[in-house]
This record gives structure tokens, C-alpha cells and sequence, in this order.
């Protein structure tokens, strides 16, 4: 079975005291960070990009998941990677949903040596991608329109979740199944349930006790 992990998304992180944020994430039992790259095009919002990471980096030393919300996800592979990056997630609308095309970009990611994974936002069907996850180390169910914290968990997403799980448990692939958006005390239950290991988490996570929720979502 593979180790539940938790990903608070930087994307609810407070900004007015960064170095207080991170080191409040460094000494909390979540063991990734999840950093929400938004061009502005891609999705209609703008967030950060490899500088801020590599601030980041300095200050937390567990994965960084960073998943590129961008029209040319190549071409941030490379300085991301620069920046500090441990795991790069792209979106399959970017490549046109292309097979093909996605499992070239998950190879290319691979050979410098970071994990790799794709995304798909929740009108585009998952199963177009079945030959690409021999090539992924994680696949990303976005359960919202990505661009945005703070909406509301899309429930139909999970039949995704539950196709890949059942992909996995028949073929010989070893990819994280990762549920961003919407995430809350009660969806991440119905995501685990699912087949879900993998677990961002923002406004929720964020609001309250963080390590207390963190620890209950890796119980
Ligand atoms: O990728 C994202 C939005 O595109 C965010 O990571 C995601 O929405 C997390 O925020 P919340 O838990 O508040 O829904």
C-alpha cells in the first residue's frame, strides 16, 4: 500500500510572514508541499514562479509537489528543477491531450531526475491516458476548475480516483494518486476511500489547527 501523504497548497499559505508560514509547515507532520503554479493563461490567475520556490526550498525540507498550471509546461521543467523542484505535474489540456505527447513530457521530466506527473482538469476524461502511466510517478484528479481556492469538492471526480486505483491494482505501475481542490474534514475521507494516497489541502487545512488536521488526514 502506498503512504498516505499530505500536501498543503502553498496557495493558502500566509504572505504577510513567510518565514514564520514555512517553518510552522517544516515542523508539522505534513510531508509535502504543494506549490500551484498559475500563468494567468492557462488558468484565469497569476501566483508564483521559480524564484519564489527556491525561497521556499531554503525553508522546508520535505517533497516539493509543484504543479504547473501553464499553457507551455516544457519550458518551466528546467528552471523549476533549478529552483529546487522534486516533483513536477503538468496538465493534460496543455499538450492538447495528447497521449503521446504527455508521455514524452513525463519521460523528459524523468530524465533530470525528478518525479513526474500529469493532471487533468474535471471535463476531460481520464482514461484517454491509460498508456501514459507506466511513464508517471504520480497522477493528479483535480476535484475543481484548477485556478481557484476555496470551492466546493466536485464528488464525480472520485470515479477518477477509483478508475486509476483499479489501474494500478491490475497492471504493473506504482503511480500516487493525488486529489487537489475542495479538500475538507469530510472529503478527504470519501478520496481516501476511493484510492486516493495523496492529499492536497488549502483553505480547510489552513483555517484552524493545521497539525492537528494534518495528523488526522494521515491517521
Ligand atoms: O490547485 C489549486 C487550485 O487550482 C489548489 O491547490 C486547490 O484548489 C487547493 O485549494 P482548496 O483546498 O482551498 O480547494
Amino acid at each position: 500500500m502506498t503512504e498516505r501523504v499530505v500536501a498543503p497548497s502553498v496557495l493558502s499559505m500566509d504572505y504577510s510572514d513567510t518565514g514564520a508560514a514555512l517553518q510552522m509547515l517544516e515542523n508539522s507532520p505534513a510531508q509535502w508541499l504543494h506549490f500551484d503554479v498559475m500563468d494567468g493563461h492557462f488558468v484565469p490567475n497569476l501566483t508564483f514562479g521559480p524564484d519564489i520556490l527556491k525561497g521556499i526550498r531554503k525553508g522546508f525540507s520535505g517533497i516539493l509537489d509543484v504543479h504547473l498550471m501553464t499553457s507551455d509546461p516544457a519550458c518551466w521543467v528546467e528552471p523549476f528543477r533549478k529552483a529546487g523542484a522534486d516533483l513536477i505535474t503538468f496538465h493534460t489540456e496543455a499538450l492538447d491531450n495528447d497521449p503521446s505527447a504527455v508521455s514524452e513530457l513525463l519521460d523528459t521530466i524523468r530524465s533530470q531526475g525528478l518525479q513526474a506527473g500529469f493532471s487533468v482538469k474535471p471535463g476531460t476524461p481520464i482514461e484517454l491516458f491509460a498508456s501514459c502511466l507506466p511513464h508517471a510517478d504520480l497522477v493528479l484528479v483535480m476535484s475543481v476548475e484548477p485556478g481557484f481556492g476555496g470551492q466546493s469538492f466536485m464528488e464525480g471526480q472520485l470515479e477518477k480516483v477509483r478508475w486509476l486505483a483499479s489501474q494500478r491494482a491490475e497492471n504493473d505501475v506504482t503511480y500516487r494518486i493525488e486529489i487537489d481542490g475542495g479538500i475538507n474534514g469530510t472529503t478527504w475521507k470519501k478520496a481516501v476511500e476511493s484510492g486516493a494516497d495523496t492529499l492536497v489541502a488549502g483553505s480547510w487545512l489552513f483555517s484552524g489547527d493545521l497539525d492537528q488536521k494534518t495528523a488526522e488526514m494521515l491517521q
